[in-house]
């Protein structure tokens, strides 16, 4: 994917860009920055969610095609208000899976991400956690080659965000591509095989996680490193 001085722009207002950007291969990018540095922004204008002021993205195959092979999760999860298991067989009939595959799939990921007792509960009473835990299992039973994940875990504590880490981490491993934006240094110490640091709108840092813990390159970069208050 390559991004071409793609922005953002609201009332005659720059919200983020221009940025340049290209992602291949596999792995994780991690998107970091102060709040309003733009993350949410970024990750939706390349997922086609947001629309782009200027600029432009192309893809390996026609953009059609690339977004059939993406999918999105957000901070707080978004889910119908049925099953577990309908919840998990829903994306799968609407691409055309027929309901006994659709089912086999389903049971299969909901004992991958712990869920398998809870098929049979309204997603609505889930906790948080289980929340989550589902909505990435609904992203990724699509077999995704691109997630998007906007701040998955802000709203959940140490052992859900153990639990998803690690099936993020299998998604990782099976070919997923994953693109998530974190406010946690931790995880994205923990997930990031390159690092996206945005600052007011605009790309401040990029590159491999290691170059930019150990060595980055601004100012900035490292005051937010630090743990100081960057604006
Ligand atoms: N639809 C919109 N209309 C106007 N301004 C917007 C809109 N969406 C976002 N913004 C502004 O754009 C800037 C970037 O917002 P964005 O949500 O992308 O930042 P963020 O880095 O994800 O922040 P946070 O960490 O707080 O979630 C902010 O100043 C925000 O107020």
């Amino acid at each position: 994917m390559q991004a071409k001085a793609i922005e953002s722009r609201s009332g005659g207002q720059r919200l983020v860009g221009p940025i340049d950007l290209t992602l291949d291969g596999q792995g994780a990018t991690v998107v970091m920055g102060p709040n309003g540095a733009g993350k949410t922004t970024l990750l939706q204008l390349l997922h086609g969610t947001a629309r782009l002021s200027a600029g432009e993205i192309e893809w390996a195959c026609s953009t059609e095609k690339a977004r059939h092979h993406q999918a999105f999760v957000f901070q707080r999860p978004v889910m119908l208000r049925r099953t577990v298991l309908e919840n998990l067989i829903y994306p799968l009939r609407l691409r055309g899976v027929s309901k006994a595959e659709a089912r086999k799939d389903a049971e299969e990921w909901a004992n991958r991400v712990g869920l398998e007792p809870l098929l049979g509960r309204a997603a609505p009473v889930l906790s948080g956690g289980e929340q989550q835990k589902l909505a990435l299992a609904r992203a990724l039973i699509c077999k995704p080659k691109l997630l998007f994940l906007d701040e998955p875990c802000a709203a959940l504590d140490g052992r859900a965000t153990r639990e998803i880490e690690a099936i993020l981490q299998s998604a990782k491993s099976t070919g997923t591509r994953l693109i998530l934006s974190t406010h946690d240094l931790g995880q994205a110490r923990r997930l990031a095989d390159d690092v996206l640091f945005l600052l007011g709108g605009r790309l401040q840092e990029a590159g491999p996680a290691n170059v930019f813990f150990n060595l980055p390159e601004t100012a900035e970069a490292q005051a937010f490193l630090r743990g100081d208050i960057v604006e």
